[in-house]
Formats: structure tokens, sequence, C-alpha cells
């Protein structure tokens, strides 16, 4: 079996996969001051909750858009799992044909998504991931990268509520009844969720247009997804499981 490790800014998402079948899969917060021991000794014991060994990882796979992070994570696998993990990042086969001005630029989140989206579904396609920050990445007809679009997460577009008005609390992401909130909360509440709904329409309607797509699939995943896929129609599709899944594939492409 092999483990596949997404390292975002608010959540490292771990998987395990036996062939192409996920047999468990973790969330853990993203601790900037944590220690190489302190991961092996959560991730043992998530191992141990579900029965597995690290004595059975054939190898590690890691994606990472937290760069202090990352030899964190290395060295936790080689004194932990007795592995070597690949990194997603340059001198990797991704298959993917990079459109970005700076290749090297694109965030491996993002890359990682768009392998898994080209391989499940028919180009041209739109990924966005509603994670820390919402990223929006385009794929053509032929299955090029071309970029894309990256907006504040909903998470921190709330928190910036909460920290720069003093009379505006901290909420609960959570959708309100009614447009017209009556109070602070639901007035919150329908302003970052409905709005945040018209955004995404409103750049995915631009690709469209831009791409001169007007049949385009849109895939969403990340943590809060479907919280937004509930109220607009411009998402097709919410593929919880996509950036692990890229992840096994780029790990099969460079075995
Ligand atoms: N299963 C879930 N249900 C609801 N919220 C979630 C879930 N998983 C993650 N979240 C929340 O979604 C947000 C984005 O998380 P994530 O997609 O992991 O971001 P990142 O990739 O930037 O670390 C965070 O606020 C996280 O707490
Ligand atoms: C845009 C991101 C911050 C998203 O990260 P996440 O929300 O998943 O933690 C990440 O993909 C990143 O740091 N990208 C580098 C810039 C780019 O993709 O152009
Ligand atoms: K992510």
């Amino acid at each position: 079996m092999i483990l596949v490790v997404d390292i975002g800014n608010t959540n490292i998402v771990l998987g395990v996969y036996r062939g192409s079948e996920l047999l468990h899969h973790f969330r853990l917060s993203t601790a900037r001051g944590s220690t190489v021991d302190e991961y092996g000794v959560m991730i043992h014991n998530l191992f141990s909750m579900s029965n597995l060994s690290f004595r059975d990882v054939e190898g590690v796979i890691i994606s990472s858009v937290v760069p202090p992070l990352v030899q964190v994570i290395v060295e936790m696998c080689v004194k932990f799992i007795g592995k070597d993990p690949l990194l997603v990042g340059p001198g990797i086969k991704t298959g993917l044909n990079l459109r970005y001005e700076n290749p090297r630029e694109v965030g491996a989140d993002r890359i990682v998504n768009a392998v898994a989206a080209i391989e499940q579904y028919k180009c041209p396609l739109v990924v966005v991931d509603f994670g820390t920050a919402t990223t929006f990445d385009c794929i053509d007809a032929g299955a090029n990268y071309l970029g894309g679009a990256i907006v504040p997460g909903l998470g921190i577009s709330t928190e910036a509520l909460y920290l720069r008005a003093s009379k505006l609390p901290r909420i609960e992401l959570e959708k309100p009844k009614k447009v017209i909130g009556r109070n602070t909360v639901h007035a919150m509440q329908a302003g970052i969720i409905f709005g945040y709904a018209g955004q995404v329409e409103g750049i995915v309607r631009r690709i469209k247009q831009e791409m001169n797509a007007p049949v385009l699939k849109v895939i969403a995943t990340g943590g809060l997804a479907s919280l937004i896929a509930s109220e607009t129609e411009c998402i097709d599709e919410v593929n919880p499981m996509l950036t692990l899944e890229g992840l096994r594939i780029i790990y099969n492409r460079n075995k």
C-alpha cells in the first residue's frame, strides 16, 4: 500500500491506498511548529486505530504548499516509515502540460487536482478547490493546464470581518435561511455564503467566455466545497478525494 500526503495551509490530508482503493483517509491541522516526532506519533496512532502498519507502506508521495513543513514531513517518513517520499515538484513526472508563465510557481495542490480531474472527467474542465484560498484551475480540450484564479477562502474571508470590524463576531460558516439577515450573525452568513456562491458563478462564467467553451465541466473539491456547491448550479460535481486521487496517479507515473 502507499501513503499520499497533501500539506495545505489549514489541513494536512493523508490517504492510504491499496492499488486504486482508498482504504483510509485522515485530516490533521497544519501546525507549523510541530516536530518530526509529533507528526510521527500522530500518524502512527491514526494508523494503529485503523489496523494499518507503517511496515506495509511501500512508498509515500507528498504535495505541499507550505514550504516550512516539507522537510518535517519528509524526515517523519524517513524516521518512522523508513521510506524516502516522492515530492510533487520540479523533476517529477506529472504528465501535465503547464501553460503557466513560470511552471514552478503553480501550487502543487493545483497540479495534483488537475492531474486527477483529467484522468476522471472529460476535458475541458475547471477545478475549484475550496481551501484556505479558493483556486480555479482551467484545463482546455487538449488537457493543457491554462492557469486560473486565486481568491480568499471562505474561512479567511469570514475571519477578516471579525478581525477588522470591531462589532462583527466570529461566526459559524453556516447557510442562513434567508439572504436578508435580521441580525448580525445571519447578515454575515448571508453575505459570505451567498456572496461566495455568486463569486464562483461570476468567475466560471468569465472562464467559459475566455476559453470559448460554453460546455465546461466544473468539479469542486476541498473542505468547504459542498457548502457552496449546494448554493449554485454552476458546479457539476463535488469530489472530496480529488487531491488524494491525483497523488496516487502521480505516484504511479513515477515509481
Ligand atoms: N470534511 C470537512 N467538513 C467541513 N469543513 C471542512 C472539512 N474538511 C476541512 N474543512 C474546513 O475547510 C477549510 C479548508 O480546508 P482544506 O480544504 O483542508 O484547506 P487547505 O487545503 O488549504 O489546508 C478549513 O477551514 C477546514 O477546517
Ligand atoms: C493558492 C494556494 C495558496 C492554495 O493553497 P491551499 O488553500 O490549498 O492551502 C496554493 O496553491 C499556493 O500557494 N499556490 C502558489 C501560487 C500559484 O498557484 O500560483
Ligand atoms: K488544498
